[in-house]
């Protein structure tokens, strides 16, 4: 039994080759990981390399082919209310307006509320990402970022124990990305509901995230390293730059995305115990290589809070 809130372990993906002669694709294997209760989790890695395919087996709309998945102790077999997810693409029905789409999720949720209940809920959520003036508009009618933060407020709304995140700002501008970013933070501090964001924006996942886990390329990609990212909170964009800790992050995720998320592709490893991401503190890790020679690490075997924050000395800095 696990004391994780989410459990995965030892997930693989797998498609069938092109053609009858090719051999199949492994996308991901032997990926295995935990998410605290309340934790804010951001996945970045290369395109291709699986992070949408883990989201959905997460939320149930996808299978792995092998390993296990649970949440709570209970197996995830499909969607389910206790699940919130929000993409890129907003996915608002056209035909209801903001008002009417969040009601919509907030009704499924709890079916023995009254029309007023539900009405004051939605309008609470919708307040607080800004909408409260455009509340009776279709989706048609809004701009890109007022109909992002309507598929926000309805999946925070329902309360979802986990929120999954595709990629939910992607096809904003900065400025708006900006607005919507701290919003999320404003709903999750209250809130604090369990995040699982897949992002491709390292600064984004600095400011979000508790830990950022970071992807090897595919195919046969795996989660090499979870990032923990000790950068106080309440966080603002505006500040979190001049914090001493964040260049010294930033730059430890760009040099695994530039360099080390093709080098370790191709590493080797022991046998198929269950792994997980080697736990990293990218500040410990340079204090540490400035004053002493650390010890050689090997990856996570067994659940992160039992290790020592290091990786390997000969890591480069970008
Ligand atoms: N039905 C399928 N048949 C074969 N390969 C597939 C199929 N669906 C997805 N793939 C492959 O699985 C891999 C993982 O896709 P996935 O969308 O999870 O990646 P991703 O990391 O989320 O990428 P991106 O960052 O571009 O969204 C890709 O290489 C993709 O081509």
């Amino acid at each position: 039994m696990s004391h994780a809130f989410v459990e995965v372990q030892k997930a693989a993906k797998r498609f069938p080759g092109a053609s009858k002669e090719a051999e199949p694709l492994t996308v991901f294997e032997n990926i295995s990981f935990q998410l605290k209760k309340g934790e804010f989790v951001c996945i970045i890695g290369h395109s291709g390399c699986g992070k949408s395919t883990i989201m959905n087996a997460l939320a149930g709309l996808d299978q792995f082919s092998e390993g296990s998945m649970v949440m709570e102790n209970k197996e995830i077999s499909g969607p389910g209310l206790e699940r919130g997810v929000v993409f890129q693409n907003y996915s608002l029905l056209p035909w209801l307006t903001a008002l009417e789409n969040v009601r919509f999720g907030v009704r499924a949720r709890w079916k023995g509320w009254s029309d007023r209940e539900v009405t004051d809920h939605s309008m609470k959520y919708l307040e607080m990402v800004g909408l409260k003036e455009v509340v009776d508009r279709k989706p048609s009618q809004l701009s890109g970022g007022m109909r992002q933060r309507v598929s926000i407020a309805r999946a925070f709304a329902t309360k979802p124990k986990l929120l999954l995140l595709d990629e939910p700002f992607g096809a904003l501008d900065a400025l708006t990305r900006g607005v919507i970013q701290d919003e999320l933070i404003k709903i999750w501090s209250k809130d604090q509901q369990t995040v699982f964001m897949i992002t491709h924006d390292v600064d984004e996942a600095i400011l979000l995230a508790d830990r950022i886990f970071l992807m090897t390329n595919g195919p046969q990609a795996r989660i090499a390293e979870a990032v923990e990212i000790d950068l106080p909170r309440p966080r603002q964009r505006a500040s979190i730059v001049k914090h001493p800790h964040f260049y010294k992050i930033r730059n430890y995720l760009v040099d695994f995305l530039v360099n080390r998320s093709s080098e370790l592709r191709t590493q080797e490893f022991d046998g198929q115990g269950l792994r997980y991401p080697t736990p990293v503190n990218p500040v410990q890790l340079e204090d540490a290589e400035a004053t002493t020679d650390s010890p050689p690490a090997s990856p996570a075997t067994e659940p992160q809070e039992n290790l020592v924050k290091f990786t390997p000395k000969e890591v480069r800095h970008g």
